[in-house]
């Protein structure tokens, strides 16, 4: 496995993969990594004959008073891990190295990056249309995977390749959870046991959100339903529930009667955890 700490690495490294005849798939992440991650690399591994995965806690997504500083890092165990899921090679740029004297361009998608977790986190969603863009530049890959937990980060990437025509194929891969349930998340680490406890109050809320909307109910009912079962968390501070349609993220009012996604976020203490399902009734998923 290559560890590449420059862009050039990374050049050098794909345009040798391209001399032989191979293709390449990219999986980028922040790092502190989990079966999530690694069920992104194997993903990749089928559809690309050589995966590299990025590791780059991205600063332009983080908001002032959020956790950039306090972002759970772990390099060697990150390494360690990628080494056994037979990657071909790990981008972890320094912030120097990706942004050089700063940058003064930004990639944006502002009928999604506005909206929904972007109301959460103003300039969130610029920050990772920038970098993934830079990433796709450097690497220049066949395809590049990202997991359907951040729903809305998935469509902003698929929004921009259309729009941009970027010339890789997007691959959603479904949630990793723990044994109880709960989405694996980075942070996941820095819940105390109380709260982790109470944090399967999440994926119970969507299991019963998909068990009702099933017989096509008013979203308003669905609504009443995930908020109660997100209230046994006593810990944890709702920040959002949002019924949306499941392709465009546009609002969703009355009866269900389109596939929609259910999308949460609920913070403990100062760990924001989300999670997503998409529902549908029973007429359309049979
Ligand atoms: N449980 C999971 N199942 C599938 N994919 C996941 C999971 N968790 C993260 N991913 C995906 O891995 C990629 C990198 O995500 P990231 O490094 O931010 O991990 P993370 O665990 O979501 O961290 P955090 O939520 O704490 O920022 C993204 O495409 C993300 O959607
Ligand atoms: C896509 C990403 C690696 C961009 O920094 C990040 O937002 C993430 O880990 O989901
Ligand atoms: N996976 C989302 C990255 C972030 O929370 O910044």
């Amino acid at each position: 496995m290559q560890i590449c700490p420059t862009k050039q690495d990374v050049r050098i490294f794909v345009a040798a993969t391209r001399r032989g005849g191979m293709t390449v798939g990219l999986v980028p992440t922040m790092g502190y990594l989990h079966e999530g991650h690694l069920s992104l690399v194997r993903e990749a591994a089928r559809h690309s004959d050589k995966v590299i995965v990025s590791i780059f806690v991205n600063p332009t997504q983080f908001g002032a008073n959020e956790d950039l500083a306090s972002y759970p890092r772990d390099p060697d165990r990150d390494l360690a891990l990628l080494e056994e899921t037979n990657v071909a090679a790990v981008f972890m740029p320094s912030v120097e190295e990706m942004y050089g004297d700063g940058g003064d361009t930004y990639v944006e998608v502002p009928s999604l990056s506005g909206i929904l977790q972007g109301a959460l986190r103003p300039d969130h969603f610029r920050g990772v249309s920038t970098v993934v863009t830079k990433l796709f530049n450097i690497v220049q890959p066949d395809l590049a995977v990202f997991g359907e937990k951040d729903y809305q980060q998935l469509a902003l990437i698929r929004q921009m390749v259309r729009d941009l025509d970027m010339s890789l194929k997007i691959i959603g891969h479904p949630t990793v959870r723990e044994a109880d349930g709960l989405a694996m998340s980075s942070r996941n680490v820095r819940l105390t046991a109380a709260d982790r406890a109470q944090a399967i109050a999440l994926s119970r809320a969507l299991s019963a959100a998909e068990d009702c909307a099933k017989t096509a109910p008013m979203i308003s009912d669905l609504d009443n339903l995930v908020r109660g079962q997100l209230a046994e968390a006593s810990n944890g501070k709702v920040e959002s529930v949002d019924f949306r349609d499941a392709l465009t993220l546009a609002p969703l009012e009355g009866r269900l009667v389109r596939p929609a996604v259910v999308l949460l976020a609920v913070r403990f203490g100062k760990v924001l955890l989300i999670d997503q399902r998409v529902i549908a009734p029973d007429v359309l998923s049979a």
